[in-house]
């Protein structure tokens, strides 16, 4: 009863480290149904995975204050076509908030073209440790779109036409400490607009909203990862899983980092088809990835309820 309790007001906790968590066992099966119980519950859930070692962890987030004290002018440089807005930051309704992204990480070739073009002179330890902290973490990424496939009694091919069609881009956040009657809020509250993000805080200040409506402060630590279903997992769904309502709050003297996978339908995706039927209508239009980022932020997606439903809601 107790411990009822307690888990609805935490979101849940799922073990990714045991060695029998291998397809056709029982572990894999019970994880499955935990991942995709926990994503319709509230959007998302912690994931305990210690495959990125502490090395990695503490040379990707070096990396990332030596990318976020380059100069404005350079950390503005355009380093995609896709409208994934590479820099963002220097906004009056959130100051403390900067982000980038490197579009392409699991990819060391992009890897080491965004580097150029943040240091022409070269910076392998960056390249190199963006590089494997993304391939390592992608490797997350697509255990768990193969346990809610499935848990949904899907096939494995699907999921893995679904995992060769995605873009992944690894989106990093920075946020400077309020000053003197400055608000303290990182980012408000929001779903994504991608697929799934997975992210690790290198600070505390990260809240998700649960199923009940309350907010939850999830604690940083190298070897947990928040895994959060965007505005395209729902869409995916059918509406089975939402999004997970997340926002950041600084409430340290230090600044804070963060980093985040994310993940892009590369090709116009559709509801899955086997998530269709008489309780569950279809609820949406096919959807292009790239054109729902490009209509984000429109005054008409900024204006709707719901900026999903909005773009491609039936
Ligand atoms: O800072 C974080 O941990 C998350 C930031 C975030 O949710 C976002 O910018 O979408
Ligand atoms: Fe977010």
């Amino acid at each position: 009863m107790g411990s009822e309790t307690e888990n609805r007001k935490s979101l849940p906790m799922i073990d990714f480290n045991d060695e029998n968590l291998k397809p056709g066992t029982q572990t894999w099966v019970s994880t499955c149904d935990a991942v995709r119980v926990a994503l319709e519950d509230h959007g998302g859930f912690l994931a305990h995975y210690d495959k990125v070692d502490p090395l990695l962890n503490h040379s990707v987030f070096s990396a990332m204050k030596q990318l976020f004290d380059l100069p404005l002018q350079t950390k503005m440089q355009h380093t995609t076509d896709k409208p994934i807005y590479s820099y963002a930051g220097q906004r009056p309704d959130i100051p403390l908030y900067e982000s980038m992204a490197i579009d392409n990480p699991l990819n060391a070739k992009s890897c080491h073209n965004y580097t150029t073009i943040m240091w022409p002179q070269g910076n392998h330890q960056f390249s190199e440790s963006v590089n494997s902290y993304a391939k390592k973490v992608a490797e997350l990424d697509y255990t768990v779109k193969r346990m809610v496939f499935g848990s949904y009694g899907l096939e494995n091919e699907k999921c893995e036409r679904l995992l060769e069609s995605t873009d992944y881009v690894l989106r990093c956040y920075k946020y400077r400490t309020p000053e003197i009657g400055e608000t303290n809020l990182g980012v408000r509250a929001h779903t994504d607009s991608g697929f799934l993000t997975i992210l690790n805080q290198r600070l505390n200040g990260l809240e998700v909203q649960l199923k009940n409506g309350e907010w939850f402060q999830v604690d940083a630590s190298p070897s947990i990862f928040v895994v959060l279903a965007g505005d395209a997992f729902m869409v995916w769904s059918n509406d089975r899983i939402c999004g997970c309502v997340h926002r950041v709050f600084m409430n340290t003297e230090v600044e804070r980092y963060s980093l985040g996978l994310l993940s892009y339908a590369g090709k116009v995706m559709e509801p899955e088809e086997k998530l269709v039927d008489e309780e569950h209508p279809l609820r949406y239009k096919p959807f292009d990835h790239y054109g729902y980022l490009r209509f984000f932020l429109t005054e008409e997606a900024v204006k709707a309820a719901s900026r999903i439903k909005a773009y491609c809601g039936i």
